[in-house]
């Protein structure tokens, strides 16, 4: 009979037949040419099939942009697939009123029950606009009741992900101010007034499992656990804490879909997020979280949790290959993490993390990027996260030919330096 799915499938079978050889991908939404989408190359990648290496391209290792779970998608294309019918969920709200899938909160709980990364009985759960969104949501749930006179400080330990500052600043609110590293305020000086402590584990950049550094009735934390996976981290126990945000970006590697979720005890500070999401954007797109949910099954039900050591395997593979390449380095190092049991794997596993926190050593190269810029190599500088321009942060979790030139770039600037 016939299905009025077929022309959709046609259309997203086609555009992936698309070759780009393996250095890109055509999109059913990219810009047309012959009739046809064309093909939007990897970094360093150029011609109409992606087929032309460009030897003179930076190494681009600035962006935490998780490429490296794209062939995981490709192979279960299949299975995680979605058609969107052009009637599907028109409405501005579910059934019960609601903004969120509770099928989606039953998955997100499930996922967590399945890695063993988080505590979720009991608890409630917001959608945003990715982990961005719910970080300024937290920040203003936590800091909306506070006097006038009062404002929340908030802090992080440096190194620290710039958006914290970035963002509070961008936001500029009488209610809550970015008052830097916690290191000023955690031996009991000037430990008046609110606190609003941002907690990375693993941390953004060095990849440590991190805890509170701040103590007392008015600090309240949010535990910002986006690399909290078993691709990056061994799982030591699920997570307990007060207000904890995830990302899809991190977990699937899906950071254009915008989805992330805060796992939150206290109903009041529930309240106050959701009322920040129904005021600011009015939920997260249904699309989305129809797409969310079928990544989510994704995500646990292949057998083995195939997406997992998928995840797992790809970053140890880059770890050990960096690490080989860097031991040979007197000019550079990267930060060393010890080995730890993880509950999901039931192993001893050494941390491999998003991304290298690398430090120039000698004394003149205190603009550590530079450094790797002679020779076309380009990290995040350390400055940013508030620590020296001497560090340099080097994203490990884009595609295999970002990961690949950056290798290469690295190995020729160490194998020169007893030139
Ligand atoms: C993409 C990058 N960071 C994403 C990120 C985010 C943002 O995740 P989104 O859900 O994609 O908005 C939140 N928290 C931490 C600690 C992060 O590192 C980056 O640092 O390059």
């Amino acid at each position: 009979e016939p299905s009025w799915t077929r022309t959709a499938a046609a259309e997203a079978e086609s555009v992936a037949s698309i070759s780009c050889s393996g250095h890109g991908r055509a999109f059913l939404d990219g810009s047309i040419l012959d009739g046809e989408p064309v093909c939007e190359c990897n970094p360093c990648y150029g011609g109409p099939h992606c087929s032309v290496f460009l030897p003179e391209c930076v190494a681009d290792a600035d962006s935490g942009d998780p490429m490296f779970l794209e062939p995981f998608w490709v192979k279960h294309a299949a299975r995680s697939t979605i058609v969107v019918p052009g009637w599907h969920r028109m409405s501005y709200e579910f059934n019960d009123g609601s903004l969120v899938s509770k099928e989606l909160d039953a998955q997100i709980r499930r996922l967590h029950a399945a890695v063993g990364n988080a505590v979720t009985d009991g608890r409630f759960i917001v959608f945003g606009g990715g982990a961005t969104q719910l970080l300024h949501a937290a920040v203003h749930a936590l800091s909306a009741t506070n006097h006038p006179l009062s404002p929340s400080r908030v802090v992080a330990s440096t190194p620290y992900y710039p958006v914290y500052r970035e963002q509070t600043e961008f936001f500029n609110s009488q209610d809550y101010k970015f008052e830097g590293d916690t290191s000023l305020y955690n031996n009991g000086r000037f430990s008046q007034g609110n606190f609003v402590e941002l907690v990375t584990s693993p941390n953004n950049p060095d990849g440590k499992l991190k805890k509170a550094v701040l103590q007392g009735p008015s600090v309240k934390t949010i535990h910002d656990l986006a690399y909290y996976w078993p691709h990056y981290t061994p799982v030591p126990a699920p997570a307990d804490e007060d207000l904890m945000i995830f990302t899809l970006s991190k977990l699937t590697g899906h950071g254009g879909s915008r989805f992330g979720w805060a796992i939150i005890k206290d109903e009041a500070v529930y309240q106050r997020m959701l009322t920040y999401m129904t005021l600011s954007t009015y939920g997260v797109p249904r699309e989305t979280q129809l797409r969310v949910l079928k990544l989510l099954k994704v995500a646990i039900e292949i057998e083995g949790k195939e997406m997992f050591n998928f995840g797992y395997q790809t970053m140890s593979n880059r770890w050990r290959k960096l690490s080989k390449t860097m031991s040979k380095s007197k000019r550079f190092s990267i930060q060393e993490l010890e080995p730890q049991r993880c509950s999901f794997s039931q192993k001893l596993r050494k941390p491999t993390p998003a991304f290298a926190w690398l430090k120039c050593e000698r004394e003149e190269d205190k603009d550590c990027n530079a450094v790797l810029n002679s020779n076309n190599i380009t990290g995040r500088d350390g400055s940013l996260f508030g620590a020296e321009s001497r560090y340099v942060r080097l994203s490990l979790v884009k595609s295999e030919d970002d990961f690949d030139l950056l290798l290469r770039r690295m190995g020729m600037l160490v194998s020169r330096e007893n030139d």
